[in-house]
């Protein structure tokens, strides 16, 4: 399986992790990098290349190399770096989509930096990969040994949620990742966990009412197509390990009631894995970490966890076409 990984923000850590993870990888997985070459570790091999590879690499990291102008300031963005780091993710889908690459893995961008210098306009990958794939529903997962989770709202501010949360979204995230559980991850009959949006999941309409209104007629529809699902469950009591042990994947009402449990079980290997995309593409779980760029301390452990489950979900796709 060929994995390109699009360089993401050139002042983060994400050339120094993926620079890393290649030296980590080069003799298992065929990786290719997007971008400016100059952006890389001093010291880092470097082979450019015309067209991702389809094997391995050990001697040298195989680029597409692009010139994005000025060269990279570690902790300060520069908003001329903007266009190439779009033009990186658009890149890395186009060649998954044509079939020169099995799958993309993103590493991560600086969002203001990104609408400062490109106008852009969406508040993060998930959703910029959605319009480009011109797929209206996508949904975000992340992924450790212990724990997957799925934020049903995602970019959004909280003050938003109640609003945003409609049965439509929350019976549409289930589904896909139901979907997702069994096809990329071989889960024969997943089962969900779902959590309430208020404290105590409402305690039955006292604290809130969208579990009684929204959440709960959901859920029965879902059970009605033959889904297994539970809750809305209260979500202070759903992460320990032995209620982790009940279900394969907890959908969330919103983004930190997601990703805080994951982040704190297990920071340095989560994934992030955009679900509902016609192509695979995983990504590290954290940010640019402007504080720690350029000192060469970056753990790359997530980088390395996110191209592992990316030639694994491209690997299970390609035995199991839908
Ligand atoms: N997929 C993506 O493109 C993502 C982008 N971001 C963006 O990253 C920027 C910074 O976000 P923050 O919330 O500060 O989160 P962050 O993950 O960049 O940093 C949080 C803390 O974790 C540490 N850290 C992060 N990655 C590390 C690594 N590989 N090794 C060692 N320590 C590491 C940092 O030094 C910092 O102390 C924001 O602009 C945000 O939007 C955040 C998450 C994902
Ligand atoms: N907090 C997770 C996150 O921001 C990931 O965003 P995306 O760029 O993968 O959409």
């Amino acid at each position: 399986m060929s994995v390109v990984i699009s360089c993401g923000e050139p002042a983060g850590v994400g050339p120094e992790v993926a620079a890393k993870a290649w030296a980590a990888l080069a003799a298992e997985i065929a990786l290719t990098w997007i971008g400016d070459p100059r952006h890389l570790p001093a010291g880092t091999p470097v082979r450019e290349v015309s067209a991702p590879v389809s094997a391995p690499s050990p001697d040298a990291l195989p680029v597409l190399a692009r010139d994005f102008g000025p060269p990279a300031v570690p902790g300060t963005p520069n908003p001329a770096h903007a266009p190439g780091v779009v033009a990186a993710i658009e890149e890395g889908v186009a060649l998954v989509r044509s079939g020169a690459a099995s799958a993309l893995c993103t590493a991560p961008i600086h969002k203001a930096a990104l609408i400062d210098g490109a106008a852009f306009a969406y508040p993060g990958h998930t959703e910029f990969l959605a319009a480009l794939a011109g797929v209206e529903r996508v949904v975000m997962m992340l992924a450790c040994d212990a724990l997957k989770v799925v934020p049903a709202t995602i970019h959004i501010p909280l003050a938003e949620v109640p609003e945003a949360l409609t049965a439509d979204l929350l019976s549409e995230t289930i589904r896909i990742t139901a979907a997702s559980l069994t096809r990329d991850f071989g889960v024969a009959r997943p089962r969900i966990a779902v959590a309430g949006l208020n404290p105590h999941a409402g305690e039955a309409g006292k604290i809130g009412g969208e579990e009684l209104a929204v959440m709960i007629p959901a859920l029965e529809a879902l059970r009605g197509e033959g889904l297994d699902v539970t809750g809305p469950l209260p979500a202070d009591t759903m992460f320990h390990a032995a209620a982790r042990s009940r279900y394969d994947a907890a959908v969330c009402a919103y983004h930190d009631q997601a990703l805080i449990p994951i982040k704190t079980i297990d920071f340095a290997g989560g994934v992030n894995v955009t679900l509902g995309l016609p192509f695979v593409r995983t990504s590290p779980d954290h940010g640019t970490a402007f504080d720690i760029a350029g000192r060469g301390v970056a753990d790359p452990t997530s980088m390395i966890a996110a191209l592992r489950m990316a030639a694994a979900m491209a690997a299970a796709r390609a035995r199991r076409p839908r």
